[in-house]
């Protein structure tokens, strides 16, 4: 019987790693007679991923065989624009210490997350991954960006010199179970499930949504991300290679159409069952008036997004409602981020 190996996803308690744990647990079920997913996990807790010292500790000690980097300091527009330093020091660090430490103990294969907000502001649309490093970034993000462009290139810099296999994954907007529902520090869709809900509940006539509601972004459920990182990982080396370059080895997933911020307000506030009106703050700022990712090299590899928007929503609005149910004082819906 094969062994199966012994893959470390740090974040696990975040919204994209508790999904990628769940696929990698339904991945090895499925195929019959093989042994569950042999995972482990650290929470940050239990371990620090900015602390160095603290890493290489936990990879002496657990020794993995693969690692799924979806460990990061993650926020919406005003998180990203108001704790910048947070954002590039927290996310520097921590996939800095990961992927040297990894190096460093004989990690062979790891996946790195990125985000859609590497590529420049104003990139010809849909975004290719050639776009990398061709303009200026969007400046409500651009720290966060610059600390995943160079987590991108960390991977490369150590697979071109020391024949490493760490491939990168670069998803589009994410939504779905699990997702931070902070009033302020949150991305767009737990923000406005949190904002229809409460206006439900008080009856509220109108709800007012952030920027000119103009923008366009593109979503994707998370249970499509993690499966997205799972297949990536279980590509050949071959594959992956022929299929991506030395310093251009990053994989976009993305959903394949986006939507207005307007068309994603009405589609929550139909999964909440709001009926009042909404308004636009343009008071506050809209961010890059594009981000739809040129998924083509995924979809030729064979993998395409199952959840539609509206079937996505509703999923999200039943997880936001346990949340909600089982906290009364709003604790866990309103974490610090
Ligand atoms: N959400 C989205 O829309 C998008 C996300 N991504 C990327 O996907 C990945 C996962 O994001 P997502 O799941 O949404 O983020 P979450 O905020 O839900 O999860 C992040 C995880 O990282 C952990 N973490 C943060 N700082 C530390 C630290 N110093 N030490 C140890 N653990 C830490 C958190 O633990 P704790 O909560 O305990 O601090 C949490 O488990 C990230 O790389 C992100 O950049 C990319 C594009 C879009
Ligand atoms: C994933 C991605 O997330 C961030 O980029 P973003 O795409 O701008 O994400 P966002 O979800 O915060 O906003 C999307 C749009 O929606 C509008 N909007 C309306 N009303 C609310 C609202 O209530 N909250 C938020 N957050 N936005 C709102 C908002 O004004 C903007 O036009 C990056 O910083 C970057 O880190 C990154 O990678």
């Amino acid at each position: 019987m094969s062994v199966s190996p012994k893959i470390y996803v740090a974040g696990h308690r975040g919204m994209v790693g508790s999904a990628i744990v769940r696929a990698l647990q339904s991945s090895t079920l499925c195929r019959s007679g093989a042994p569950a997913a042999n995972i482990v996990t650290r929470t940050h807790a239990e371990l620090d991923l900015t602390n160095q010292a603290a890493v290489n500790d936990f990879f002496t000690q657990e020794k993995p065989d693969q690692v799924y980097l979806a460990a990061a300091k993650v926020g919406g527009i005003h998180a990203n624009n108001t704790y910048p330093a947070d954002f590039i020091y927290q996310n520097l660090m921590m996939q800095a210490n990961i992927i040297q430490a990894a190096h460093q103990h004989g990690v062979q294969k790891m996946l790195f997350l990125g985000s859609s907000c590497i590529y420049p502001r104003m990139a010809p649309q849909p975004m290719t991954e050639q776009a990398l490093l061709t303009g200026l970034l969007e400046p409500t993000n651009e720290p966060y960006a610059i600390a995943k462009i160079a987590g991108i290139k960390l991977c490369e810099s150590y697979n071109r010199q020391h024949g490493r296999d760490y491939r990168s994954v670069m998803p589009t907007n994410l939504y779905g179970p699990g997702d931070n529902y902070h009033f302020e520090n949150s991305h767009v869709i737990p923000a406005l499930i949190r904002r229809f809900h409460e206006a439900k509940l008080a009856g509220a006539p109108q709800v007012a949504i952030w920027g000119t509601g103009t923008p366009k972004r593109e979503f994707l459920y998370v249970d499509d991300m993690a499966a997205a990182s799972v297949f990536v990982m279980s590509l050949p080396l071959s594959t992956y290679q022929a299929n991506t370059a030395p310093m251009c080895s990053h994989i976009n997933v993305g959903f394949g159409s986006d939507v207005t911020i307007a068309e994603v307000a009405h589609a929550v506030s139909q999964a909440v069952g709001y009926q009042g009106q909404i308004s636009f703050d343009a008071s506050k700022p809209d961010g890059p008036p594009r981000k739809w990712m040129d998924s083509t090299r995924l979809n030729t590899l064979g993998w395409q997004a199952q959840v539609s928007l509206q079937a996505g929503l509703n999923f999200a609005y039943q997880d936001f409602l346990t949340l909600w149910e089982r906290t009364p004082r709003r604790e866990g819906i309103n974490p610090e981020t």
